[in-house]
């Protein structure tokens, strides 16, 4: 499995082999001992699937406040997303900036946002498909979030946002000078 840090300290981009043959192909796409070889030790309890029929669907920012934090481990079994997370660690240098990755089918890869970080994601592309591990159960009462499009976050989103796709829930997420993080 090959790793690549991201420019974030925490956030990596992983990605598996992929054994093509006649068939089709096989991957081990999660393999806690490869992770661990890697430096990562992490152990998940949830697995996530979600579908989003649109381009330009965004699910985000969001984070669950400790005891219920995550890390997450995200994957594109369809489509493709540009994936974002926002460091909310209070001592970090980066405290407030963000990495992007694009995550895809095709790519087969995929990012591992550690406890400390708000995360979300922009479809690409109709009918994707994201597949993700977390280490602490769902906790509704623990769900925060931040305004995709916050300008003091600079997040440069490929769509713009007459043509996002938002929950409710989402229109109304607080901007980040309103939150006080908890990490
Ligand atoms: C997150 C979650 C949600 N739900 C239920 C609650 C709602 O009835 C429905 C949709 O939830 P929500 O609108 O919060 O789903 P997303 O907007 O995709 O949320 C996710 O968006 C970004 C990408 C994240 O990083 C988080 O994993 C997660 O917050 O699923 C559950 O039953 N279990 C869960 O773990």
């Amino acid at each position: 499995m090959q790793v690549e840090e991201l420019a974030i300290s925490g956030v990596k981009i992983l990605r598996p082999k992929k054994h093509g043959d006649s068939r089709g192909f096989f991957s081990e796409v999660y393999n806690r001992h490869a992770l661990g070889d890697a430096g990562i030790d992490i152990d998940f309890v949830q697995d996530n699937h979600s579908l989003s029929s649109e381009r330009g669907v965004v699910r985000g920012l969001h984070y669950q406040t400790p005891p219920f934090a995550q890390d997450k481990l995200v994957r594109v079994i369809r489509g493709s997303i540009i994936d974002v997370a926002v460091d909310l660690r209070r001592s970090s240098t980066t405290y407030g900036k963000h990495v992007t990755a694009v995550l895809s089918a095709d790519e087969w890869n995929q990012i591992l946002v550690p406890v400390g970080f708000a995360h979300g994601f922009m479809t690409l592309e109709p009918n994707t498909e994201v597949i993700y591990k977390v280490s602490n159960y769902y906790a509704p009462e623990h769900d925060k979030g931040i305004s995709w499009n916050d300008p003091d976050l600079g997040i440069s989103w490929p769509i713009e946002e007459r043509h996002a796709v938002l929950s409710d829930k989402d229109r109304r997420q607080l901007q980040f000078s309103q939150i006080v993080s908890p990490f």
